[in-house]
């Protein structure tokens, strides 16, 4: 398709997430008019936990990147951060319906992320604990100012990081790296992520990272979008297929552990220590 009839059909779908936008407000699209790369803007304050609705709309949004043969999304946050991971409350005391629909919107999300056909970029502009370190993990490259800290931190937490999120990791910077991670929930801080290469590349502000991101994407001018896509595929097709293969078991297994006392006990705590972490 030539480059104003996809920017015309990228504005249509502008139009159409600004009025979702306006709506629901928890994600912010905006597309650029040069490139016809989408800006995703996480703002579900304070910290853009990952919540039920949270989640759909990102679903959403994907479903709509991908439908409108986006040219590229850049993944950011309206706040100082990127995403504190999964909101603990979904988990704490749960209705099982609601957890259920939650953990499924969350593969849902994953898998439309990790297999996105069109380049995908995370500028990670504040702190990325857990979940938000797996949003990241998803994009086939990251961005990170100074000053902030990303990794799979669940141990932590007293719950363990499911085999989806392990591989993510692992497709990034080995198993000896991620076993190390995992098993002592750590929190890289922005130049230990880069040397060990879970990011790409350091910028001093967002605006900067703005511009990097869509460096990275237009490096793909010259690149057949097909061979591209199929590339990403070869290369992300047996993660993914495991993943599918065993979602059902994978939900229960998530339903099973958050109901057991212990975990209980422990995401009561933990929600504990950052009440009063803000009241300190
Ligand atoms: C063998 C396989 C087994 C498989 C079993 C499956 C089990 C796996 C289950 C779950 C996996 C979970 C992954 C997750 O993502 S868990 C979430 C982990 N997240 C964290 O640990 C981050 C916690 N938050 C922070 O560290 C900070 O908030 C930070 C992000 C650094 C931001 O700091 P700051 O700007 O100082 O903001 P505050 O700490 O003051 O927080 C502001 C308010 O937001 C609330 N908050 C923060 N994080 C969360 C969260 N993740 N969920 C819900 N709420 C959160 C915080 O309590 C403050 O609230 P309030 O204003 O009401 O006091």
């Amino acid at each position: 398709m030539a480059l104003s009839q996809h920017l015309s059909k990228s504005r249509q779908f502008l139009a159409i997430a600004r009025n979702y936008s306006a709506a629901a407000s928890l994600v912010n699209v905006e597309v650029n008019d040069k490139s016809g790369v989408a800006v995703v803007t996480l703002q579900r304050p304070p910290v853009n936990s990952l919540n039920l609705e949270l989640l759909t709309e990102i679903k959403q949004t994907l479903t709509g990147l991908e439908k409108n043969k986006s040219r590229g999304a850049i993944i950011t946050s309206a706040f100082k951060t990127f995403s504190a991971g999964l909101d603990i409350l979904e988990m704490y005391k749960p209705n099982p319906d609601r957890a259920k629909e939650f953990w499924t919107t969350l593969q849902d999300v994953w898998i439309s992320l990790y297999s996105a056909q069109f380049p995908t970029v995370a500028l990670i502009n504040g702190p990325a604990p857990a979940g938000g370190c797996l949003l990241s993990l998803c994009c086939e490259y990251r961005i990170m100012v100074p000053k902030a800290v990303i990794g799979l931190n669940e141990t932590q937490l007293g719950i363990v990081a499911p085999s989806w999120f392990a591989a993510s990791m692992e497709n990034v910077i080995g198993k000896r790296q991620t076993e190390l991670a995992l098993t002592t929930g750590k929190l890289f801080t922005t130049d230990e992520a880069l040397k060990v290469g879970l990011i790409d590349e350091v910028v001093q502000t967002k605006e900067e990272g703005l511009e990097k991101a869509q460096g990275f994407i237009g490096s793909f001018a010259r690149i057949s979008p097909f061979a591209r896509s199929l590339s990403k595929q070869t290369v992300r097709g047996g993660t993914i297929r495991s993943m599918v293969k065993g979602r059902e078991a994978d939900l229960q297994l998530f339903l099973a552990t958050i109901q057991q006392d212990q975990v209980q006990k422990g995401l009561g705590l933990y929600i504990e220590a950052l009440k009063k972490k803000q009241a300190a």
